[in-house]
């Protein structure tokens, strides 16, 4: 076939050069839009020397300043001279070779930087075939990244942690400790787990490209049909952000990931049975990638479109090890906010015109059109159609005491923004505002996701509507009128308007949650670092036979004055978790621990809710 292609070459290229493209080509219906969370874009490397000297000419061209790419094949027809068949693939963004990787960086991965800085979680993929430029890209791309992590542009402070394995079909390899087997795991919390790969804390810019050479010389290569250097592996560079001053806060991640090469069909006679196992490994990961980034995409577009199923959306994430890897990015129960940039990598040369295609078809196949909705008309239930000045209202007599300055949460964004902004950085921003403390900036945010929930399932709670304040001037009243609206009742927060301004360890009563900070050997009830507890009475109001979650007896009798004196006060308290549903909590009255109040920090309001049967902070 390649001498066919080589002998008819000028033909070839007099064909290319009368192509015009007819109108109806051009693809993706008006009445939708690429999803915004994930960008797919290609990339078409220049021709190489030696492709060029052999004498093949490029087949895949970029159309004008449209992001559609027209791929052209040579045909040998059964009688007459051989004719052109041509293609066209749309994607989000395309670069053709003149780009530089620099330009790639900032128009894609470099806003995936302070996402994750912030505490969402970034991931960029370059696909594509053997020698198509994965890897040229994806090491350019690093060393931006690393520029932008160590040049102090990003606000605030953070740990930055990296870690780089290697995945060759089920096994998994440290590419930061000489290559040694690790596993992938999930532990009990569903979270997945590198267990055995090493984490680097890095502070410059050196050490972080010192580990991306050390990775990128250990990476396993293996001789193929075209490219002697071919990666026959996937190798994900994980950078983990830890945010000192929220440390209940889940930290941001940044995923750069180089996908092994896809084989074009014309390599496979060349390859022994090994390979040919390889081969198939690598195209059934990169099967269940695509099903995994568009199931997360399309779970994400009907979540914003109020569309709520009973059931999440089946992503297929735990078939293959390098979706079970990205656990966080795909499963559609966690509630992280993602964002992904996929780069599919394109050999323009005509000897790889197969491999081409199907490398653009694919990049076609991720994308995810939702329909362009009309914009909603706001409404004062549904956060998610708030423009920036509604927003910013509603957070000025909402957030609590002190309120949560607007300008500082929400400089431009629209309600829907703000919903998808990663919660590490709702928080740290809720934290610019003298005086709000990290509880309060929690329950706020709680209380703002519950109002979504709230809103997609077309229950107006009153809870989550934005309720007046109780009128003080009647106090009396306002008590009595609280016990007469029972929906007040299904909240911890103190009924007796008062309250506020009584420091929480002076007014302790059964019902009110705090947050505490357990002794050792009540760590295992704390949460991400969070621990949460409702009181149910004072320990000298139980029995002799109430033990704890540990098994030990809470009021011992015949304590002297000088042992409960030692002791201090104390309560005996139910654990209150997080629960299935992002920003909810589930009591676990039957777990049962001894509170001492000087282990309280503060107080914390819990809010039931009848739609979802959990429990969200309040404000
Ligand atoms: N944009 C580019 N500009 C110049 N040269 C490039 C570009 N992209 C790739 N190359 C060159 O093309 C060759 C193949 O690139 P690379 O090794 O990155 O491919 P790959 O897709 O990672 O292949 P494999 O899957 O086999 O590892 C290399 O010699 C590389 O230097």
């Amino acid at each position: 076939m390649e001498q066919f292609m080589l002998d008819n070459a000028e033909r070839y290229k007099r064909l290319v050069a009368a192509f015009k493209p007819s109108a109806s080509d051009s693809k993706g219906a008006s009445s939708s839009v690429a999803s915004s969370e994930i960008v797919v874009s290609t990339r078409v490397r220049p021709m190489l020397e030696d492709e060029v000297s052999q004498g093949f000419p490029p087949c895949v061209y970029l159309r004008g300043s449209s992001n559609t790419v027209d791929v052209h094949e040579l045909r040998r027809p059964v009688r007459g001279l051989p004719t052109i068949n041509s293609f066209n693939y749309t994607v989000d963004q395309v670069f053709g070779p003149e780009s530089t990787t620099a330009e790639i960086y900032e128009s894609l991965v470099k806003p995936l930087v302070p996402w994750a800085w912030g505490g969402g979680v970034g991931t960029m993929f370059a696909y594509g075939q053997t020698g198509s430029g994965k890897t040229f890209t994806v090491s350019g791309l690093e060393k931006h990244v690393a520029e932008t992590l160590m040049d102090g542009s990003l606000e605030g402070e953070r740990k930055v942690y990296m870690s780089i394995i290697e995945l060759a079909g089920q096994t998994a390899y440290d590419l930061l400790n000489a290559r040694k087997q690790i596993s992938i795991l999930e532990d009990s919390f569903g979270t997945t787990q590198m267990a055995g790969a090493i984490e680097h804390h890095v502070t410059d810019k050196a050490s972080l490209l010192e580990f991306i050479e050390a990775a990128a010389s250990l990476r396993k290569t293996a001789p193929t049909f075209k490219n002697d250097t071919s990666s026959r592996s996937h190798a994900i560079c994980r950078l983990r952000f830890e945010n000192p001053l929220i440390p209940s806060a889940e930290d941001g991640v940044l995923y750069l990931v180089d996908l092994a090469g896809s084989e074009a069909a014309r390599d496979k006679a060349d390859h022994d049975v090994t390979r040919m196992k390889e081969a198939r490994e690598i195209n059934t990961s990169l099967s269940v990638l695509k099903d995994c980034i568009r199931g997360r995409a399309l779970a994400d577009a009907d979540s914003f479109a109020g569309k709520i199923s009973k059931k999440p959306a089946y992503i297929p994430f735990r078939q293959s090890t390098l979706t079970k890897t990205l656990k966080h990015v795909f499963d559609p129960a966690g509630a992280r906010s993602c964002k992904t940039v996929v780069v599919a990598c394109v050999n323009p040369c005509l000897a790889d015109v197969g491999a081409s295609k199907n490398t653009l078809r694919y990049a076609e196949m991720l994308r995810v059109l939702v329909p362009r909705n009309k914009a909603a008309e706001c409404s004062p239930d549904v956060p998610a159609t708030w423009n920036n000045e509604q927003l910013r209202d509603w957070i000025q007599s909402n957030s609590g005491n002190p309120p949560v300055t607007p300008s500082l949460l929400a400089p431009t964004e629209t309600g829907e923004q703000l919903l998808r902004l990663p919660v590490p950085e709702f928080l740290s921003r809720c934290l610019k505002t003298p005086g709000v403390s990290p509880e309060q900036a929690q329950a706020f945010q709680s209380k703002f996701w519950k109002m979504h929930i709230d809103s997609q399932r077309s229950i107006a709670g009153s809870a989550s509507k934005p309720t007046a304040p109780l009128n003080s001037t009647d106090k009396t009243n306002a008590i009595e009128a609280a016990r007469s609206r029972p929906e007040l009742l299904d909240s911890s927060a103190d009924p007796d308007p008062d309250a506020v301004s009584i420091s929480f360890k002076q007014r302790i009563r059964p019902g009110m949650v705090v947050s505490w900070k357990p002794p050792a050997e009540y760590a295992s009830f704390s949460v991400g670092g969070k621990s949460y507890a409702i009181v149910l009475s004072p320990v000298q109001a139980v029995g002799e036979k109430v033990r704890d979650a540990l098994g030990r007896q809470v009021n011992k009798a015949g304590k002297g004055a000088e042992e409960e004196k030692e002791e201090g006060e104390a309560y005996l308290c139910a654990i209150v978790l997080p629960a299935l549903l992002p920003g909810s909590y589930g009591i676990s009255l039957w777990r049962q621990v001894v509170v001492r109040v000087e282990e309280m920090e503060a107080e914390v309001l819990l809010e039931w809710d009848e739609a979802t049967r959990y429990y969200y902070m309040t404000v």
